[in-house]
């Protein structure tokens, strides 16, 4: 066992380590390496960790959290229809629970019906919600140019200052995410400024994430209500901002003493956030870092997180914030990630469209037809 910055960190990864970036922002540049020395052995071993002293401001965090309280009370069921994630090719807008499942084994057995009790509503990258403005060369998830971004917002009528909170949210977790690439950066061996040309227009999803409270349990039911089933995330990793009602959970690289999955529970503290890697890092990487632990169990796989809200009488409200490249950059395996012995395992892939067809797979087939159209 080793202290990582005041958390008790298990080398088999029973316990997600907490973090303190407050170091990496000194000129020291030990103090940096320290942090990415953490960073690097916590992707390796669990794919996840918390951080603090992230720089976030609480008025970022308390503001983002306030709207999205007000999306899902307040605005009325009609106008947040009319942003339907149907209407926009790039799923943008409201997502009513139903619509998508993550995990696609949650589509079975469900008569059509979507078996996550989440409701959503998304966002992408638009220059101005980026502190440096971009570089005016932002393309979306489909390589199309869209200089004002192909959201859909709810009008300032109807919800008085959303716009403006989320781009306060937007552009601070923008830029500590491009602080902690240069991070990972070191923590690779590459140099700090290693991935700044790759993120000048990055592919920047977020999503305000509603999770009601468990209903009362059948006595017939079998599972209980899950929230998000368990998944793994696309692009390079996620900053995940939520209320301190618990739900994320994720998978322990170790069975438990029956040899089921054992499911670690997140803390939900309110001046942390949580990282974790996500699938198109860990194929840059060669599968160094991990944005996956699979546990195989009879003819189930399961994958590294989940989101269950147990509760029985309190909400529970999340803001992810998906960090991709350039979404036209093309990338080939790290350098630093390859060697004789272990040659690259992976294609050459680009960002954009290695999301985007990630992301229509957790559609059911009806919104398909419309998205694939
Ligand atoms: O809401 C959460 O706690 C996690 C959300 C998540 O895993 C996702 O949106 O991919
Ligand atoms: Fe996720």
């Amino acid at each position: 066992m080793k202290r990582i910055s005041g958390a008790v960190f298990s080398s088999s990864g029973e316990t997600i380590p907490l973090i303190d970036i407050g170091p990496s922002f000194s000129d020291d540049a030990s103090a940096k390496e320290a942090v990415a020395a953490d960073i690097g052995k916590a992707c390796r071993e669990i794919g996840f960790f918390q951080i603090t002293n992230h720089g976030i401001s609480s008025q970022a965090r308390q503001g983002v959290m306030e709207q999205a309280r007000r999306f899902f009370h307040d605005l009325p069921q009609a106008k947040k229809d009319a942003l339907h994630i149907k209407y926009s090719k790039l799923m943008r807008g409201y997502e009513p629970s139903g619509v998508s499942n993550v995990n696609p084994d949650d589509w079975k057995g469900q008569d059509g019906e979507g078996k996550e009790t989440k409701e959503a509503y998304n966002w992408g990258y638009e220059p101005g919600l980026d502190a440096t403005g971009g570089d005016g060369n932002y393309v979306e998830l489909d390589l199309e140019p869209y200089p004002k971004g192909a959201n859909v917002w709810p009008s300032d009528e109807d919800l008085p200052g959303l716009f403006d909170a989320i781009r306060q949210y937007h552009s601070e977790v923008l830029t500590l995410a491009r602080h902690l690439a240069g991070l990972f950066a070191l923590s690779l061996d590459l140099p700090e400024s290693h991935f700044d040309k790759m993120m000048t227009h990055p592919g920047t999803i977020a999503r305000l994430l509603y999770y009601p409270p468990q209903k009362p349990k059948k006595a017939t039911a079998q599972d209980e209500e899950i929230g998000l089933g368990a998944h793994t995330d696309y692009e390079c990793f996620t900053l995940l901002f939520s209320s301190e009602t618990p739900g994320l959970e994720v998978l322990s690289p170790n069975p438990d003493e029956n040899g089921r999955p054992k499911w670690i529970s997140a803390p939900a503290h309110q001046d942390c956030f949580t990282v974790n890697i996500a699938d198109f890092f860990e194929r840059w990487t060669n599968g160094l870092y991990k944005s996956t632990v699979r546990v195989r169990l009879g003819r189930r796989q399961y994958t590294v997180h989940r989101v269950v809200n147990r509760s029985p009488d309190k909400e529970r409200y999340s803001v992810p914030f998906f960090f991709s490249i350039n979404y036209d950059e093309m990338v080939s395996t790290l350098p630093t990630c390859i060697s004789e012995d272990n040659p690259s395992r992976f294609n050459d892939i680009q960002a954009g469209p290695y999301t985007l067809e990630r992301l229509r797979a957790t559609l059911k087939d009806a919104a398909d037809e419309y998205h694939k159209k």
